[in-house]
């Protein structure tokens, strides 16, 4: 037998022997899962039995007390065994499927050469001493990623650890058979990428671990940056290392992180649920998961109608007709500015001297306060103290004036009209009231005064409340009018035209009860100057995913609500698709904000998700395409078919679509550039071809099959083969359009079909 022979039998051997070990213990903890299960259910259903109950006396009522309290811990303490038993027993079940994927011989300096194989998770022998898998998370395991067969260094919570590596191999091994193995340098394995790249696409993303890349690493364990900024091309694994470094983050500092202090931006709500499986995957629990439209609906309540950014979109996709275009658009730019926030900043501090403006105090259509008389209370109150200050201080005094306004309104007939609505039990109830609290006189006469009065005042009470707790939130405050007096008031920035048009747009919109999506963060920057942040303080790490498509206003405003958070910020310069992205020039969000030595920046330059021949294509579409490093798999040229008219779409859809499905592809998508001609198509093809869905700003899911969606609701997300469904220069010309046009054709994994009728778009190489 060679020795490479040898080598793969005795691989076989231990792959058979960890996967045997694997399955016994998996039986013994399966039995001890289930025995727990079935004491708790025991536990439970014989709770009241087992606890002595009797409320006789204090010493009795003490005793009952105890009792029930142990009962509740040991209940408690079994519902602990049985997650932490039922977490072993997931993991197991994944290491059963495949127990490693990697290997490394390596040598400590002076120390003696060691094997260590790496895996989603680390497994113990039955000595509960020796490694068989290490957690591709532990120390030592970023030497399998960061370097090849040489000289290795690695960081440990007590220092760098320096030392040879004389062998790294991978495996695949799948339900406990080795199917293949190979040994590799730095990068890993070609082969193995090979294999996972070649697959047809998921409806769910899956984890990377066995295939992350140098670079990727870098992203995944870094530590000392606040921020961290990851410039990537499409389909260089931004989002996956993003994911995996919140694995890492939580297996790192399991001690003292939890899921709950990470939160998610993703671009769009079904981004959610292609990502959702990862951290499952990894036997993690998902971090919170939000889009910055739903946090923005969130923080600004009913009040108004919310613009989200697909409208947004779609008006500057498609409303190049009117009037109002030139001024709609300056308005996203300017509103997406640090500039602006600076406008906003300079107004508010005018308004610590004039300028407030609040509404009336209404009660049952009578001016109580009138908003004069409020804002001459705000400026006689301390002006050193800042505003939410002030704020503060003058809804004190305000309840306080309502509170004498209270008394008066006892008097006032509507109060007898209700009265005389009461019941006797009402009387009944203040007459024992009063009684309890010797509140009655001598004199009988007096009895029913005081009865009235009681219930007068309870009668107000009750009506005030509402008004009271409106004023403790501050409604008082007309921001909505400060708002928009802003822009009556102040200059317009250096940079801006249109200030006057933008000016009318803004009072337009907002008095229709429409907060247009440019307008909803500096409107909710000026409330929170006024009122004071609300910050989030629990959240530790913020990660931000398709973050060129921020305006560095956004992101300024995201800085502020969690300002003890790390952020983690990857994107891509050349996908960013809305009108105020275009301001962050290079992709250097924060600028500014940290401090530089804070700061760490990665740049991925490689592409896994589609084929050579599809990345060398959509490349030349943008600035800086030529630096792009395709993956090296092979697949077919994209295809460019020019149809002599309309007519003929029909037919060609039809062909594309059977021979992909032939091909064996079960995630096609047909992208358009809107939703306004997503739905033309759909409808243009849902006889023919029943399972089609449309994909629309509410989709949630993501599934498998074929779909018709518009371009930016593509991002983030891949399918097996793309048309594009209008590639013509109607369709796609204006400069603004390229990076909406290359994101689209950059979701294709395996193949790429450009239609059209007429002339090409210029950005077709
Ligand atoms: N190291 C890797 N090993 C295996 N697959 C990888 C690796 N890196 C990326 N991929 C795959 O490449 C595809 C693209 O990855 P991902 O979506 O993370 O890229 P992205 O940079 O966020 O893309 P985009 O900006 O275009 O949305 C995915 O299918 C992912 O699984």
């Amino acid at each position: 037998m060679s020795n490479i022979e040898d080598d793969y039998a005795q691989e076989e051997r231990r792959v058979q022997a960890v996967t045997e070990l694997i399955r016994e213990r998996l039986g013994r903890l399966t039995d001890e899962t289930g025995d727990i299960k079935s004491e708790i259910v025991d536990i439970k259903r014989n709770f009241w039995d087992d606890v002595t109950v009797n409320f006789e006396d204090a010493a009795e009522t003490a005793e009952t007390y105890a009792s029930m309290k142990q009962q509740a811990e040991l209940l408690s303490e079994r519902e602990r065994s049985h997650r932490v038993l039922h977490n072993e027993v997931k993991l197991l079940q994944k290491l059963e499927m495949s127990p490693y994927f990697g290997r490394i011989d390596v040598a400590e300096e002076g120390g003696q050469a060691e094997t260590i194989y790496l895996g989603v998770g680390s497994l113990l022998d039955d000595t509960n001493e020796n490694y068989l898998v290490y957690d591709w998370r532990a120390p030592i395991s970023s030497v399998y990623y960061d370097y090849g067969p040489g000289p290795i260094a690695y960081k440990t919570p007590n220092g760098t650890i320096t030392g040879e590596m004389t062998l790294k191999r991978q495996y695949i091994i799948r339900y406990g058979k080795l199917l293949s193995m190979f040994d590799t340098g730095v990068t890993i394995g070609d082969e193995i990428l090979q294999e996972v790249l070649g697959k047809h696409s998921d409806a769910q993303m899956k984890s990377i671990v066995a295939t992350i890349q140098q670079e990727q690493n870098a992203i995944i364990r870094n530590e000392q940056a606040k921020l961290l900024v990851v410039q990537g091309a499409a389909g260089s694994g931004k989002t996956s290392a993003a994911l995996q470094r919140v694995a890492y983050l939580l297996y790192r500092f399991r001690e003292s992180l939890t899921a709950e202090q990470i939160v998610l931006f993703s671009p769009n709500p079904m981004f959610n649920s292609y990502v959702s499986t990862v951290l499952p995957e990894l036997g993690e629990q998902n971090m919170q998961q939000t889009t910055y439209g739903e946090y923005l609906e969130h923080r600004l309540g009913k009040a108004f109608q919310l613009e989200d950014q697909f409208q947004q979109m779609e008006y500057c996709l498609t409303s190049y007709d009117d009037p109002q275009y030139a001024a709609k658009l300056a308005s996203i730019k300017l509103k997406g500015t640090a500039q602006f926030m600076d406008v906003i900043d300079r107004y508010v501090e005018k308004l610590a001297h004039e300028g407030m403006q609040f509404k009336n105090i209404v009660f049952r259509g009578k001016v109580l306060i009138s908003k004069k008389r409020i804002a001459e209370m705000f400026y006689e109150l301390d002006p050193s103290l800042n505003i939410p200050l002030r704020l503060q201080e003058l809804t004190g005094k305000l309840l306080k004036e309502l509170t004498v306004l209270s008394k008066e309104e006892q008097k006032e007939s509507w109060v007898d009209e209700e009265l005389e609505l009461l019941g006797t039990e009402q009387f009944v109830e203040a007459f024992q009231q009063l009684k309890q609290k010797n509140q009655f006189h001598d004199n009988s006469f007096n009895d029913y005064e005081a009865e009235r009065n009681y219930l007068a005042a309870r009668i107000v009470q009750d009506q005030f409340k509402k008004l009271r707790r409106q004023v403790k939130l501050l409604k008082y405050v007309d921001t909505t009018a400060i708002y928009i007096a802003m822009f009556q008031q102040e200059q317009a920035p250096e940079s801006s035209e249109h200030w006057q048009q933008i000016s009318e747009l803004t009072l337009q919109a907002i008095m229709n009860k429409v907060m247009p999506y440019e307008d909803a963060t500096p409107y909710l920057y000026l409330k929170e100057r006024l009122e004071g942040f609300h910050t989030n303080t629990t959240v530790k790490y913020v990660f931000i995913d398709e973050g060129q498509d921020y305006s560095p206003f956004q992101l300024h405003y995201l800085k502020r609500i969690f300002p003890r958070s790390r952020m983690t910020i990857v994107g891509d310069i050349n996908q960013s698709i809305f009108v105020h992205a275009s301001l962050q020039e290079n992709f250097n969000p924060f600028e500014n904000v940290y401090d530089k030595n804070e700061t760490e920046r990665i740049t991925l330059l490689r592409s896994y998700r589609s084929t050579k021949e599809i990345v060398e294509f959509t490349a030349k579409m943008i600035e800086g395409g030529d630096q792009i490093i395709p993956f090296n798999r092979h697949g077919k040229q994209p295809v460019v078919t020019a149809l002599a008219s309309e007519a003929e779409y029909d037919q060609h859809v039809d062909e594309i679509l059977h021979s992909w499905l032939r091909e064996g592809y079960t995630s096609i998508a047909i992208i358009c550039k809107t939703a306004k001609e997503s739905k033309a198509v759909y409808a243009r093809f849902i006889e023919r071809w029943k399972t089609l869905r449309l994909i629309t700003q509410e989709t949630v899911t993501f599934e498998q099959g074929i779909m018709v969606i518009p371009a930016y609701l593509a991002k983030g997300v891949e399918f097996d083969a793309v048309i594009i469904y209008d590639a013509s220069d109607d369709n796609y010309h204006l400069e603004s359009e390229r990076k909406l046009f290359y994101t689209a054709c950059t979701r294709a994994m395996h193949e790429l079909h450009l239609l059209l009728v007429g002339k090409p778009s210029p950005f077709l190489p």
